[in-house]
């Protein structure tokens, strides 16, 4: 069934890592016509725009976001609230707002009154910060978690389930306490986890020398954002307190089982295979860099004209999906194996009027 495009114009606020994503994973898929930054800082936005991650940017609110059918906030956790309420003075009374924010308690709270608000917080991300960083692949499949209140409308929340589907991810609805909880255990603490086990290191410089990929996997969320990641953990402290006292029993519970091997050998097998069995994100199929999203009619054979225009110049698709389908027709993702394949795809299928958009602006589609 066609649906029709959730939004028109979209703002995104705090044009980072995970706004920029989102903002690719928009243009990459039609999903809005028109893409507006808002960032505080104005290198950020001629960055964004140089991209083409967003097609306009603002460094102070105004009455630009009346257009916003869409705010998406953005920022680090503790600015969204203060950054809805300006952007709401200006936005019109039906705007949608909804944010990334990695702490749902907090910001619900403050925000219970906003009009059209549901909260959200993709589960992916990296280490990276910034634009610079932003690829649309992040989202996909990914699990979005969206945490409405009693004052969410609940075709709002369906409106934005519907479109985090269409960015390629996977809806999940739970209150905002039950996010923060879990939050806490499986994001938060193995960030404290991590801080502890570097300034372990930082601690006996003969300890770095040693450092293998067991250390470096289990401590690569250090390189995140300080300040973010900072603020990311002061937002959730008491959900956290309660993970970290968890955790001691945990570590308490395996130092005693170095006396008994039977329990320690028991207490591995769990590990292994609660590891073993976490799911696996997959993300684009190929490491294709070189993606080419076109615009379909929603008419037979459509799929097969592309292939043959290619074909008929040599040029090999190495990979093939049907990404989201909007109201005049769908949209397909082309992988090539180089630029130049790429390029030359573009002129090929732009000649003979099809819409295209290399994904990702020649970025890492991985
Ligand atoms: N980094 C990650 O892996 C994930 C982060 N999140 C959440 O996403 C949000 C953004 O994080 P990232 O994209 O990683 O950060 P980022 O540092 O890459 O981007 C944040 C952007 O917000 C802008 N900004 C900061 N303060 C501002 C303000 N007061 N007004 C306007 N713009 C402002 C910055 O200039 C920057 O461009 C945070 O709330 C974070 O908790 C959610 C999932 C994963
Ligand atoms: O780097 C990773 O793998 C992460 O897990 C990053 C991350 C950071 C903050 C979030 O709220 C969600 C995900």
């Amino acid at each position: 069934m066609v649906t029709p495009n959730p939004f028109k114009t979209v703002v995104i606020a705090g044009v980072g890592l995970i706004g920029g994503s989102v903002a690719l994973g928009l243009k990459g898929r039609f999903l809005a016509d028109k893409i507006i930054g808002y960032d505080a800082n104005p290198e950020t936005l001629k960055l964004a725009l140089a991209l083409g991650v967003i097609d306009e940017g603002y460094v102070t609110p105004g009455d630009w976001a009346q257009q916003a059918d869409l705010i998406i906030l953005a920022t680090p956790v503790g600015s969204l609230a203060r950054i809805a309420r300006d952007l709401s003075s200006h936005a019109r009374e039906d705007a949608v707002f909804t944010d990334v924010g990695s702490v749902k308690g907090k910001v619900t709270d403050l925000l219970s009154d906003l009009r059209n608000f549901v909260p959200g917080h993709p589960m992916a991300g990296s280490e990276k910060a910034g634009v610079t960083a932003a690829r649309a692949s992040l989202l996909e499949n990914a699990i979005w978690v969206l945490t409405p209140t009693a004052n969410t409308p609940l075709p709002l929340l369906n409106r934005v389930k519907q479109l985090v589907t269409k960015l390629g991810a996977n809806p999940v609805v739970m209150p905002p306490d039950a996010h923060d909880q879990l939050i806490a255990t499986i994001s938060h603490l193995p960030y404290m986890t991590a801080l502890a086990l570097t300034h372990m290191v930082a601690r006996d410089e003969r300890l770095a020398l040693l450092a293998a990929g067991g250390f470096r996997d289990i401590t690569r969320v250090a390189s995140g954002d300080p300040r973010m990641s900072r603020d990311m953990v002061i937002n959730n402290k008491e959900a956290l307190r309660e993970a970290i006292s968890r955790f001691r029993k945990e570590l308490d519970q395996l130092e005693e089982q170095l006396d008994s091997p039977e329990m320690l050998f028991e207490s591995a097998m769990e590990g292994k295979r609660t590891r073993d069995s976490l799911p696996i994100v997959k993300r684009s199929l190929i490491p294709g860099l070189f993606d080419l999203v076109v615009a379909i009619p929603d008419k037979p054979g459509e799929i097969g004209r592309i292939a043959n225009i290619l074909g008929d110049k040599g040029i090999n698709i190495k990979d093939i999906e049907v990404l989201a389908i909007r109201e005049e027709g769908g949209a397909l993702r082309l992988g090539f194996e180089t630029g130049e394949l790429l390029e030359r795809a573009h002129a090929a299928l732009n000649a003979v009027g099809y819409e295209t958009r290399p994904r990702g602006l020649g970025q890492s589609s991985l």
